[in-house]
């Protein structure tokens, strides 16, 4: 089993089709479509990206703003599926992408654990088992009968990340958690990581401070346009990167 692919992307390219027209109402969208008055621009945000990923790897997708990295995450996860090409995942996944995205606003801290327990699979039983936990972790206890959306977006990030990071999973992903939370949160988020790091777990980290990709991760992709423009070890991906904008 050792070095055996966890994460296989290959040939993958996803397409976003972008209305090109402003159309201020559904009526208006309905009469023009009807009209063939509309015309959509293709957009290609990924272009034929490949690359494997081991077990116990941490990789970290680095690139300019809309160069992809977010789109490819989503990919992995499921979320999207890649106008061309696959994805082979071993393993479950944990995927911290939007933050609070399985959460339902209206319903307090506390409701919001036993429900993405719920959309992680996790029974009722299990997830009282971890409560405590990730109460503690996330540092609610004050707050965990107020509704979550009364919550600032670093609050929900900590809900989220203490929830997501409960067990081992098999991959974790990460979309720019720590730049959300203060600056203690994200030390504590980054030692969690660790840990999970040294129990096994492969970690896709998108991050746009190069220093904590690189204090996390031993491999990087950088994308560029949607293209792969490097894929290697961290430290060498890095170097290249930092003088290249
Ligand atoms: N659902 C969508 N529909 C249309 N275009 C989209 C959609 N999602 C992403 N895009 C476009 O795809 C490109 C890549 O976006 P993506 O979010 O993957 O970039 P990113 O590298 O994560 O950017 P950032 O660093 O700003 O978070 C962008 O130009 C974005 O506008």
């Amino acid at each position: 089993m050792e070095n055996m692919d966890i994460i296989s992307v290959d040939h993958v390219s996803m397409r976003f089709r972008l209305a090109s027209e402003k159309v201020d109402s559904l009526k208006e969208y309905f009469i023009k479509t009807l009209k063939s008055q509309i015309s959509t621009n293709e957009f290609w945000a990924l272009n034929d990206v490949s690359f494997q990923i081991q077990k116990g790897d941490a990789l970290g997708l680095i690139g300019l703003n809309g160069s992809g990295k977010s789109t490819m995450l989503k990919i992995i996860a499921g979320v999207l599926k890649p106008t061309k090409g696959s994805v082979a995942v071993r393993g479950e996944v944990a995927p911290l992408i939007e933050l609070g995205a399985g959460f339902d606003y209206d319903l307090t801290a506390s409701e919001n654990i036993f429900l993405n327990g719920a959309l992680m699979g996790r029974s009722h039983e299990e997830m009282e088992s971890y409560y405590d936990g990730i109460v503690e972790f996330s540092e609610l206890k004050d707050f965990i009968d107020v509704p979550v959306k009364n919550f600032s977006s670093g609050m929900i990030a900590r809900l989220a990340f203490a929830i997501a990071t409960i067990g081992t999973p098999d991959i974790l992903i990460c979309d720019e958690v720590l730049s959300v939370g203060d600056f203690r949160f994200q030390e504590k988020c980054h030692k969690r990581i660790g840990e999970m790091l040294e129990k096994g777990t492969t970690l896709l980290f998108v991050s746009h401070s190069i220093e904590q990709v690189e204090g996390l991760c031993n491999k990087a992709v950088w994308l560029e346009h949607g293209n792969v423009k490097m894929f290697g070890e961290c430290k060498e991906v890095a170097e290249i990167y930092r003088t290249a904008y």
